[in-house]
């Protein structure tokens, strides 16, 4: 099932987590209309506020290639509950992904909650807005 298989990499992607810092790896795979998954890792920095998240570093690698027509979501880390992203990832995955793509939030013990991209954000800032401003 392309649901089990997307989590099972998002929990594998948590292996190349670069988190000196925190100690807290979080794995994201990001399935692609062409049947691609991007694989992210969250990416610490000494500079603590650099950090990018396994989100987005799933999102960018796939735009970065040309690829950005996404249709599903995991994201794992260890947490009680499933793992939340953050809201700096949320507005980045507003401006790619359709409102009613599923994400499958998970944690290791397997906890799944199924959410979509306007559930995660809803009324997100949006290109939309940029074009009323510049009207005329
Ligand atoms: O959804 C999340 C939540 C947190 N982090 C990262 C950022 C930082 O490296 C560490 C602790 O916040 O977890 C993610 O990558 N994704
Ligand atoms: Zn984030």
């Amino acid at each position: 099932m392309e649901k089990e298989q997307l989590m099972k990499q998002s929990i594998e992607a948590r292996n190349n987590a670069y988190v000196p810092y925190s100690k807290f790896p979080v794995g994201a795979a990001l399935l692609t209309a062409d049947g691609k998954v991007y694989l992210g890792c969250n990416i610490e920095n000494a500079g603590y506020s650099l950090t990018n998240c396994a989100e987005r570093t799933a999102v960018f690698k796939a735009v970065s290639e040309g690829d950005n027509k996404f249709v599903a979501l995991a994201v794992s880390a260890d947490t009680a509950g499933p793992v939340s992203p953050c809201g700096a990832c949320r507005q980045v995955l507003a401006e790619f992904c359709p409102p009613n793509m599923p994400v499958y939030l998970t944690n290791l013990k397997g906890d799944v909650q199924e959410t979509t991209i306007s559930e995660l954000l809803p009324g997100a800032f949006s290109t939309e807005d940029l074009k009323y401003a510049a009207r005329e």
